[in-house]
């Protein structure tokens, strides 16, 4: 028995004809909800002053009035309740497949208005995965069901379920992943199952649905929610009302539509302030004066009767085989969407970027927003330079001073979803600005104002050096990767210009969709280009773009980069079992951008989001990502045989701390002495940049080079030393580790390999096999993520106990 099925078995539902009238009681193994007997048009009657209990007998249905005993004068807290199922009469269920909460907000939202207006009902609400949809849509419980003399069931007497669904649009237009692995299969293989009677659902179940989605997405938006209508069309079951779809790209549009939706759902299930002014109406829908239940003598309704369920859809039984789109429907929404926006841009102004629930999610995971379309952020590298405890990467391959850099940007849209994206996508997205756009010089001086600010609580933390703190008050660097896209702000020059006034240099991080924007940019300290795939399949699997053709303008953007004349960076983010295997791919990318360097980093995994399969074994070890550089080296060199004019590249930093590796061009950053001694100049000198921008800012006609303003590399910094990329003038703080070090494991995480790498005994791996599953009994499969104070996150995860028992971040 299924999950669902199990757990309702406690549930019934007990009807019983009484006085001529259809008494129903609903009992759970917890709930017994009897009481007074009324009349469903008394029930309306209490939501509607002027409905009249005189109406039922010109209803209809005269021979059987309908009757109810009032379930109770409270719904159950969902806390309290037991699911009842899908097709138990009289319910509503409210499902929802929310992948970042919109859904489920929505969901949430619906449940406690039909809560509190709908007495007569059980109203329900979950995750589309607490039922077995199966089970829920063919094992029929007949318990509920009003039988004739005949013993046929009269479906009609007893309000048919309602299925209420909310659906977001999840990747490329597909269903999110657990709805399609549990509804969106049942609905596919029930159509097809030749044991299944065809249309049904028919009479036995009524559905609304409501998707949401992004127009910035193109032509996917509410395909999972269209396909959804269809197939519950194709089994027989009612559509309560049409469907619509909330645009999450264009302001209020998704509140608008889903209130107009709601309305109108709560006005064909007779409850809600609607109904008030449906029934006291002056005209029924033919013209003629109405009845107080809202019909005229001809066309008087009987109380919860659906009007016309399938007045909005076509009929099936017409024409089953037409799989064509609802496009009207798709018109209106897009037509709702437009005029939305042009609302808000009535003024003339176009609206903020940052909605106030976005601008609240973003404040919740530490962002310290500026105007109306910016961000800065204490780095954790900041705070750990500042207590001598070591820099972050880029103090290792490049030289900055952790404790000096401002993270920042000036747009918090992107045009992407990547799965690794830490900031959860709680940020706007876009193809394109069409935002209100803040001055580049106000940006600048609140981010920095914000940021010194920020660095002036660190003073109390235990162990802040005083010396590095009076520094950190002046920002030298600013990383232009914190979230969003930087290059998408259409003033970025500007702001860019301003940060090299003020002595601050520039590495900016884009994520190659948008590769005019490269080539228009002023020179930089350092600019970049995600490479987040090998392939284009990859890319779209990964980065989730809005754009259809983002694979081209990924390599369209690399081919930019190769007449920048400044420094230039492929950063490539490993996931693995996502994105580090087809090494040549990479290779053939990097190859098309000649870029200075490529930085090779683990990804970082920052706390389990619904909108990402991502978990701790995604994050590479660090010598994995060492051997993806050295492979990527060799695939650049085979290139290389066949095209000369690509560069060489060489293993010259690591930083182990962070699993990053850097390759550099030999013939921009190696210096080889006449005695054959290699010396790297990954550092950059700041000064001489500053001085270069300046110039090329005075006079545009003056350029300057890659090897214009480079620095040798300390040797701590190199590939291969043995400090690992760790500062020596820091202090290298180690977490002890428990358990003995092992060096290699199997899928699942148990040790197979020693410290000295000699395979282990059977014996020894199964008592290790048995230890995890007793962790895992204690704290279940998935990851833990707690989040501790000052923003970092513990993460306890059964499958890395051999590696470490509780990974921070
Ligand atoms: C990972 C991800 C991928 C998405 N892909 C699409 C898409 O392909 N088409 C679309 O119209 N909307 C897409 N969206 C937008 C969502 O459908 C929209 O934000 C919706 O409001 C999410 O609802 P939820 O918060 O209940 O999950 C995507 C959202 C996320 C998080
Ligand atoms: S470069 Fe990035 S990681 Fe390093 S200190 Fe700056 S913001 Fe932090």
């Amino acid at each position: 028995m299924s999950q669902a099925s199990s757990r309702n078995q406690s549930v019934a539902v007990a009807v019983a004809l009484l006085g001529g009238g259809i008494t129903i009681a609903w009992y759970s193994s917890r709930y017994l909800w009897p009481t007074t007997e009324r009349t469903l048009e008394s029930v309306s009657s209490s939501s509607s002053s002027s409905s009249s209990s005189s109406s039922s007998s010109s209803s209809s249905s005269p021979d059987v009035p309908i009757q109810e005993v009032e379930c109770s004068q409270r719904q159950p807290t969902k806390e309290e309740s037991k699911l009842l199922r899908i097709l138990s009469p009289g319910t509503i269920s409210i499902v929802h497949a929310s992948i970042t909460g919109t859904c489920e907000k929505l969901a949430e939202q619906l449940y406690s208005e039909l809560s509190a207006l709908v007495t007569n009902r059980v109203v329900q609400v979950g995750s589309v995965q607490e039922w077995d949809w199966w089970d829920e849509l063919l094992n029929e419980d007949d318990e509920g069901d009003v039988k004739d003399d005949e013993g046929d069931v009269k479906h009609n007497k007893v309000p048919l379920p309602v299925l209420i669904l909310l659906l977001p649009t999840h990747t490329n237009g597909t269903w999110p992943p657990f709805a399609a692995d549990t509804l969106e299969r049942t609905l596919q293989d029930v159509q097809h199952d030749w044991r299944v009677q065809s249309l049904f659902l028919k009479n036995k179940l009524q559905v609304a649905i409501f998707g949401m989605g992004s127009s910035e997405y193109d032509d996917t938006m509410g395909r999972p929610a269209r396909e959804c209508v269809r197939h519950f069309q194709k089994l027989g079951a009612k559509c309560l009302l049409r469907l619509r779809v909330g645009d999450d790209a264009v302001g209020d549009h998704a509140k608008e539509t889903f209130h107009q939706w709601n309305m109108e759902l709560q006005r064909k299930l007779k409850v809600g302030k609607k109904e008030e002014s449906d029934t006291s109406s002056k005209d029924c829908a033919c013209g003629a004066e109405a009845k107080p239940n809202g019909g005229c003598h001809q066309h008087a309704k009987e109380p919860f009767e659906v009007e016309d369920e399938h007045a909005d859809y076509e009929s099936d039984e017409e024409d089953e085989e037409d799989a064509e789109e609802p496009t009207v429907m798709d018109l209106e929404d897009m037509g709702n969407a437009m005029a939305s926006e042009k609302k808000q841009e009535g003024n003339g102004e176009p609206r903020e970027m940052v909605t106030p629930r976005q601008a609240e999610q973003l404040k919740k995971e530490g962002y310290k927003l500026i105007g109306t379309h910016s961000a800065v952020k204490l780095c954790r590298w900041t705070k750990h330079q500042l207590r001598g405890r070591g820099g972050c990467y880029k103090h290792t391959f490049y030289g900055i001073t952790s404790y000096q850099c401002m993270e920042a940007t000036p747009s918090l849209a992107c045009a992407n979803k990547c799965v690794f994206c830490w900031r959860h996508h709680k940020n706007p997205v876009g193809k394109e600005w069409r935002w209100k756009t803040d001055d580049p010089q106000f940006i600048v001086e609140q981010a920095v104002q914000t940021h010194v600010n920020m660095i002036k609580v660190t003073k109390g933390i235990p162990g802040v050096q005083m010396d590095r703190w009076q520094e950190a008050h002046t920002v030298r660097h600013c990383a232009l990767s914190l979230v969003g896209e930087p290059i998408m702000y259409p003033r970025i020059n500007e702001f860019l210009s301003e940060l090299h006034h003020r002595d601050i240099s520039t590495f900016l991080v884009t994520n190659g969709q948008h590769p005019h924007a490269i080539e228009s940019l002023l020179p930089i300290t350092q600019l970049y280009v995600s490479v987040d795939a090998p392939t284009k399949e990859s890319l779209i699997a990964i980065d989730r773009p809005l754009f259809q053709d983002a694979w081209d303008r990924l390599k369209q953007s690399l081919v930019s980069l190769k007449n920048k004349g400044q420094r230039t960076v492929a950063r490539l983010t490993v996931v693995k079992g996502w994105n580090s295997d087809e090494v040549s791919g990479y290779a053939k990318l990097i190859a098309l951008g000649h870029v200075s360097l490529v930085e090779i980093k683990g990804v970082t995994f920052c706390g389990k989001s619904d909108a990402s399969n991502l978990n701790m074994s995604n994050s590479p070890w660090h010598h994995e990502v060492v051997d993806l550089a050295k492979t990527l080296r060799a695939e650049l060199n085979r290139i290389r045989e066949t095209d000369c004019a690509v560069p060489q590249y060489d293993l010259a930093c690591e930083h182990k701390h962070s699993c990053s590796v850097l390759l550099a061009r030999v013939d921009q950053f190696l210096e080889i002495s006449s005695e054959g001694k290699r010396q790297w100049h990954t550092w950059i000198n700041y000064p001489k940049f500053q001085e270069l921008a300046a110039r090329h800012e005075a006079d545009p006609s003056f350029t300057f080079h890659v090897k214009d303003y480079t620095a040798p590399t300390p040797k701590w910094a190199l590939f291969g030393a043995e400090e690992e990329g760790f500062d020596p003038t820091d202090t290298r703080h180690r977490k002890a580790t428990k358990q003995p070090k092992y060096t290699q494991y199997d899928d699942r995480g148990i040790p197979t390999h020693d410290h000295t790498g000699q395979p282990l005994a059977e014996e020894e791996r199964q008592r290790l096999f048995q230890l995890m599953e007793a962790r895992m009994r204690e704290i279940g499969t998935g990851s833990t993520v707690t989040e501790l104070r000052g923003g970092a996150k513990e993460i306890q995860d059964a499958s890395l106990m051999f590696r470490g028992l509780v990974v921070s971040i």
